[in-house]
């Protein structure tokens, strides 16, 4: 909760407001059945015609006044809660930036999601109700049992046995309501995840013909929550009439021991009439305030959710060498262990190897064998559990995170483009890039000729995902994104793969022209790819199998041999 009370700090200002407007709504509320009584005993039952008209103006007044301050914290509650759910959703935003894999994985992205959107919503729900109902009711009910008890201390004897009771009944079925809360939540969870993966996966689904399989998947998570639903919905169902017969219950004692007190003259009948209003207003007050708590266990399952995201610490933090960029590009690997966390094997296992600038570093390997690990730990995607990566001497993890990745040019495996144009999806490498400079970085990549085929040209739009964009057009406007950041160091993680063998070579000619001065590391499958390269690092099951240069590794890598014979005829390659 105490996320909640930080939130709400710097609205100091709009909840002082707020708590006027409600202590005027309250008073002028608690007001009217005063004036009721006094409008029986003092107007209708003396015929005091003036009386009544003047009571009856003042009883319009105090419901105005009511009304408007109802309004009015009605304004600033809706304010206050939809600015806060906006900067806790900031909070969040800013948080997942700052993750390394590790934690993007602890979480999971269907979760991030559900928690961005739909926890923190219900927190804004909450609060709405809160900074109305939460303050209100406790005032009303407070001055209710007040005006009660002093007009008439016997009659509120039946509060003292209805009062408990309510409260214990609404307070067993809101604990019992906690548990299914948070299994609900987490089975949102995982309905958010088979959707996703569905709606992503669409395509593959249908070519697999495995509509019917993920249909059933879809049905078994969907009736879990429902499962989980009609739960709670079954206990908050229960909840209203165990409430709502109590009210009666409580009305009926009233009215059945007040008329005995009018009827032996104890009371007047004016009194009777208000202090039903009273038990009306304080019942009512509970219902409210039971409503409150009813949302209170959902809240508590959300903001579990939201601050367990905040208060996750980065696993990878910034080094602390500020000034320092990174100028020639040497890269190091020194007795590189990696193990990614919660598995028991090492990944990568005493890599060692050296990329210089102004020459090609290739990683070749097969698959799963740890090519694109050793660019996340690169990149500090993960930090390494044993060992060290320098570049220009200095370890990767002294760097700012920003140095260090300012100077990578980096192509993923998977090329990601985003909604935007592509002039803005190479801009992610350069804010400020002229269009020249755009059309040149493009050209390099073997790109400027089918965007300039485009009637748009380069402010054609990149749709979601990039799904207006072929495999190899994707391919080639990351390569144009990383060209154009003139970084000290490339590195290309198997970008040519979705590209013909022509512009593959194309690609990697320009390429080399443009790199002259940067360090190129180049992980491939194809032999075709990196056979000039003039280092080539053999990886296999994590570990270097051999360093060297094609001619090299022919001779003396058994591993490399084999490769490059599953690729082509070995004789024709010499
Ligand atoms: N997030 C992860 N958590 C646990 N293990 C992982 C994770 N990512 C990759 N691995 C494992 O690490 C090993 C190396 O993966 P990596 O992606 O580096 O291989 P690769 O050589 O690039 O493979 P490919 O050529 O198929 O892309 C694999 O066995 C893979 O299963």
């Amino acid at each position: 909760m105490h996320l909640l009370w930080d939130c709400l700090k710097p609205y100091k200002l709009s909840v002082a407001a707020l708590l006027l407007f409600l202590v005027i709504q309250s008073a002028c509320e608690i007001l009217l059945p005063t004036l009721v009584a006094d409008l029986i005993n003092q107007g209708i039952q003396t015929a005091n015609a003036h009386f009544i008209k003047t009571t009856g103006m003042r009883m319009l007044l105090a419901a105005i006044a009511a009304l408007l301050c109802s309004l009015a914290s009605g304004l600033i509650s809706a304010r206050i809660s939809t600015r806060i759910s906006a900067d806790l959703r900031q909070q969040i935003f800013f948080k997942v930036q700052e993750f390394s894999s590790s934690e993007m994985n602890l979480f999971g992205v269907s979760s991030l999601i559900t928690r961005t959107t739909n926890d923190i919503t219900r927190i804004q729900t909450f609060l709405l109700y809160l900074l109305k109902m939460g303050i209100l009711t406790p005032l009303m009910m407070l001055s209710g049992i007040i005006m009660a008890v002093f007009t008439s201390g016997r009659l509120s004897l039946v509060l003292i046995v209805t009062l408990p009771v309510m409260s214990l009944v609404i307070a067993w079925i809101l604990v019992s309501m906690i548990g299914y809360y948070r299994s609900m939540q987490a089975q949102f969870d995982s309905l958010n995840l088979v959707l996703r993966e569905n709606l992503t996966g669409i395509r593959v689904i249908r070519a697999f013909q495995q509509t019917c399989h993920e249909m059933a998947r879809f049905e078994g998570v969907n009736e879990e929550y429902t499962r989980l639903s009609t739960h709670t919905q079954r206990l908050v169902g229960g909840l209203m009439p165990a409430v709502t017969i109590l009210m009666n219950i409580t009305t009926v004692a009233v009215m059945f021991f007040g008329g005995r007190l009018v009827m032996n003259a104890a009371m007047d009948v004016g009194s009777l009439v208000a202090y039903v209003q009273y038990i009306t207003q304080i019942l009512l007050s509970v219902m409210m305030t039971s409503m409150l708590f009813m949302m209170y266990p959902r809240l508590i399952t959300s903001l579990t959710r939201i601050v367990t995201v905040l208060e996750t610490s980065p696993g990878i933090v910034d080094g602390s060498r500020t000034e320092a960029g990174i100028h020639t590009g040497i890269v190091e690997f020194k007795q590189v262990y990696f193990t990614f966390p919660q598995a028991e094997e090492a990944v990568l296992k005493n890599v060692t190897f050296t990329a210089y600038p102004n020459q090609m570093t290739a990683i070749i390997g097969g698959t799963g064998s740890g090519k694109s690990t050793i660019a996340g730990l690169l990149l500090r995607f993960y930090d390494v559990t044993a060992g060290q990566i320098l570049i220009d001497g200095v370890d990767v993890r002294d760097y700012t995170l920003h140095h260090l990745r300012e100077s990578i040019g980096y192509v993923p495996q998977k090329a990601v483009l985003f909604s935007n144009t592509i002039a803005g999806n190479l801009r992610f490498g350069k804010k400020n890039a002229s269009r020249e400079e755009l059309l040149k970085a493009a050209g390099i990549a073997q790109a400027a000729e089918f965007i300039e085929a485009k009637e748009a040209g380069l402010d054609t739009p990149i749709a979601q995902g990039g799904a207006n964009m072929s495999g190899g057009q994707k391919q080639r406007l990351a390569i144009a994104r990383a060209v154009i950041k003139k970084p000290a160091v490339y590195l290309l993680d198997d970008s040519f793969s979705a590209l013909d063998y022509k512009t593959d070579l194309a690609v990697r000619q320009a390429l080399k022209a443009e790199t002259k001065d940067a360090t190129l590391i180049v992980i491939a499958q194809r032999i075709s790819t990196i056979i000039h390269a003039d280092r080539i690092v053999v990886l296999n099951e994590g570990q270097v199998a051999d360093v060297g240069h094609h001619g090299e590794l022919m001779e003396r890598c058994g591993i490399y041999q084999e490769i490059v014979r599953s690729q082509f005829q070995q004789e024709g390659l010499r």
